[in-house]
């Protein structure tokens, strides 16, 4: 597999207000320190760490929507420069409109892209029922329920068809049976549609189920800790995956990880 996505040597450093030095002053902080690694072609990626390690920084950095202060990210060998099309982004929250229907909702991005009509509700219906929602097309989000709405976003962004698919979180609000559901339901959409997928969780067991890497973070600066490999093949044949000598093992490294990071924390 080739390298799809690149970081090299990516630094983003805010200016936050320094209140000791007077009511105007601005000290720079380091939210991510120095991240080098790559994703695969094809790839499922999960990011793991503790709160303010710069997960949601990093995914920011990739989709665009903010610049490293140093360094460059690299997508197909290309930097990214801003958003783009090749990236779609799913939030912990679904941010649907309201006024529109499920169909809608799905439909209004395609509109912006210049696709027509009837092209355009075939890919709403077909994106649809790769969610598990046909039959809900004329459902507006107030008559959706959780995770239903996150299925909706889910293929709003798949129907813009990105190379790469960027989660923020996105089961975190949802029950955990109803999470459970949609975490293999969405490695089943990830081995029909083989996107490179770069998926946030605090949760290790989501990290370890959903990644075939799993990136644990830690803090001042953020960077990456460990990449740790999940040698587990399709996790949807096994009864119990959750069980497996190998899924046991890693969520025991990643969690041994994650808790040395929380006492140097705290010691700091
Ligand atoms: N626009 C900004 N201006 C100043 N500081 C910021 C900004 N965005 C993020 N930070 C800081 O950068 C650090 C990393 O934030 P980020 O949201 O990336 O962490 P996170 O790992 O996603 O946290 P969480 O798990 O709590 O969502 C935090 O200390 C945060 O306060």
């Amino acid at each position: 597999m080739t390298d799809k996505i690149r970081f090299e040597h990516v630094t983003k450093i805010f200016k936050v207000r320094d209140t000791e030095q007077g009511k105007r002053a601005l000290k720079e902080f380091t939210a991510v320190k120095d991240l080098n690694f790559s994703v695969k072609d094809g790839e499922f990626l999960t990011l793991v760490g503790p709160s303010g390690c710069g997960k949601s920084t990093l995914l920011d950095l990739l989709s665009g929507l903010t610049k490293p202060t140093s360094g460059r990210i690299l997508l197909d060998g290309k930097e990214i420069t801003g958003p783009g099309l090749d990236r779609g982004i799913v939030f912990q929250q679904y941010a649907l409109f309201p006024w529109k229907t499920a169909l809608g909702n799905i439909e209004f991005g395609l509109e912006a892209k210049g696709i027509s009509k009837k092209e355009r509700i075939e890919l709403t219906r077909y994106y649809l029922s790769l969610v598990g929602l046909e039959g809900f097309e004329d459902r507006y989000p107030h008559e959706l329920s959780g995770g239903m709405k996150q299925r909706v976003a889910i293929a709003r962004s798949l129907a813009f068809n990105p190379d790469v698919l960027l989660m923020d979180e996105p089961f975190a609000a949802l029950d955990a049976q109803t999470r459970e559901t949609l975490q293999s339901e969405l490695l089943r959409i990830w081995e029909k549609t083989k996107k490179t997928i770069i998926f946030i969780t605090h949760g290790i067991d989501e990290a370890v189920y959903l990644g075939q890497r799993v990136a644990v973070m830690s803090t001042k600066p953020g960077s990456i800790k460990h990449m740790i490999d999940i040698p587990l093949d399709s996790r949807l044949n096994e009864l119990d995956i959750r069980s497996h000598p190998e899924f046991v093992k890693a969520r025991h490294q990643i969690w041994n990880l994650l808790h040395g990071n929380i006492y140097q924390a705290a010691s700091i």
